[in-house]
């Protein structure tokens, strides 16, 4: 995969995933000389084009199968901080970045709006302080114009990076659009020191890849409050189904899975609630015994499966009813499940999952598992030997006595 910039003659350098390829001989295919400037794609799967709604995204060239490595992406511009970030932040990471990262992030869209009052007062504080403007009016302008689009560019499409602290944005991942029903998932792999987009599910050429921005498993007003401090109100075919009004019957297709949304989120919160984590449960009660959140954790596999939110928090379902099926011993149905996270894990972030430790992998539960149903059938073995023994011993018994008389 490549972004390719054309940025003056003579000049091929390779970084970070970034190519800047101007010898002004190779051919800009797929996209060319878009308002966002000269950028083009040269990956095998995928394209950039412009969607009818919004702005520019992402597409299959061809047919993708379901767990096909989309995207494995270093960050154009990290800012390691978790809290707002401040110009001073962005000042920092944009004065290591080299010219070809910086054109890059000058070509992301950005959305003026998104930008705080607050951030953009550091920007001419910054410019006072740095006195390089006292005599210049327009170059102040300019400089603060530029500053402050290099933040809402940052501010438009930043991710919040799961496994490292920090938010970030990225060459192409940047360019996937969101979607209520995603059809990829992406996560920031700390082995690779990338970012990984894998198929959830097969996509045909010509499709647009869409990620989730937000926690998709929710009512409608919930997504589109999240969605709101991304600055837009989702375009998806789902929240486009949206029936404003739930005063009539609840007979539209789109209300139905609307309230299915609903209540996987409340399943979803009242297992972290049965698992302690109470943060995430937000308020929501746990399940009474552990039988009830075994029917919960079933609950929220076939929900989550039917409303086609097939990433990570699947497999967390599949691992919560994996522990509670071999809390009540039942090994069999703790193998399957855990095998079938085992298989929705590697769909969603590849094989290089050894950074999440302990029994946090898929595998490593799957170990346990397998580990804990061998030690029972040794049991199992042991324990039907001793019957044996003591069957065999009491027909001796019994034939001594028989002898006897
Ligand atoms: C990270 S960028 C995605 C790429 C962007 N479309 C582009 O042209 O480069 C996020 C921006 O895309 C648009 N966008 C993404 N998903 C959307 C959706 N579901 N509905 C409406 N706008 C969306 C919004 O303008 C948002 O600020």
């Amino acid at each position: 995969m490549a972004l390719v910039i054309r940025n003056g003659p003579g000049r091929t350098r390779e970084r970070h995933g970034v190519v800047d390829e101007s010898d002004g001989k190779t051919p800009l295919t797929n996209f060319a000389s878009t308002k966002t400037g000269n950028l083009t794609v040269r990956h095998p799967l995928l394209e950039l084009r412009l969607t009818p709604t919004t702005g520019l995204g992402l597409f299959a060239k061809c047919d993708v199968k379901r767990g096909s490595r989309l995207l494995s992406e270093a960050p154009l511009l990290l800012i390691p901080s978790s809290g707002p970030t401040t110009y001073q932040d962005l000042q920092q990471q944009l004065e290591k970045a080299s010219p070809a990262e910086r054109e890059a992030l000058y070509g992301l869209q950005h959305d003026p709006e998104l930008l705080s009052r607050n951030q953009v007062r550091q920007v001419r504080n910054y410019a006072v302080t740095i006195r390089k403007f006292a005599k210049d009016k327009d170059g102040l302008k300019s400089f603060v114009q530029t500053q402050a689009k290099a933040m809402a560019i940052f501010e438009t499409n930043a991710t919040k990076l799961v496994n490292k602290s920090g938010s970030a944005v990225f060459p192409l991942y940047s360019r996937i659009n969101h979607s209520c029903t995603p059809n990829v998932y992406a996560n920031y792999n700390p082995s690779l020191r990338t970012h990984t987009v894998h198929a959830i599910r097969d996509i045909e050429a010509g499709e647009e890849i869409l990620t989730t921005y937000i926690d998709s498993s929710q009512f409608f007003a919930g997504r589109d409050e999240d969605l709101k401090k991304y600055g837009f109100e989702c375009a998806c075919a789902f929240c486009q189904s949206h029936e404003p009004s739930l005063l009539g019957p609840t007979t539209s297709d789109a209300t139905k899975r609307d309230l299915r949304r609903a209540k996987i989120n409340v399943v979803k919160r009242s297992l972290y609630a049965f698992e302690g984590e109470h943060a995430r449960a937000d308020g929501i009660c746990a399940p009474r015994s552990p039988s009830e959140a075994l029917d919960r954790a079933q609950d929220l596999i076939k929900l989550l499966r039917e409303e086609g939110l097939l990433g990570m928090d699947l497999a967390q379902a599949y691992r919560w009813a994996s522990k509670y099926s071999l809390q009540f011993g039942v090994l069999e149905k703790a193998r399957d499940y855990a095998q079938k996270e085992a298989e929705v894990e590697l769909c969603c972030l590849g094989p290089e999952t050894d950074y999440m430790g302990g029994s946090g992998n898929a595998a490593s539960w799957l170990k346990h598992v397998q580990a804990t149903a061998e030690k029972d059938k040794v049991k199992l073995r042991a324990c039907e030997k001793r019957m044996a023994k003591e069957v065999k011993r009491m027909e001796k018994k019994a034939e001594k006595k028989a002898k006897k008389r």
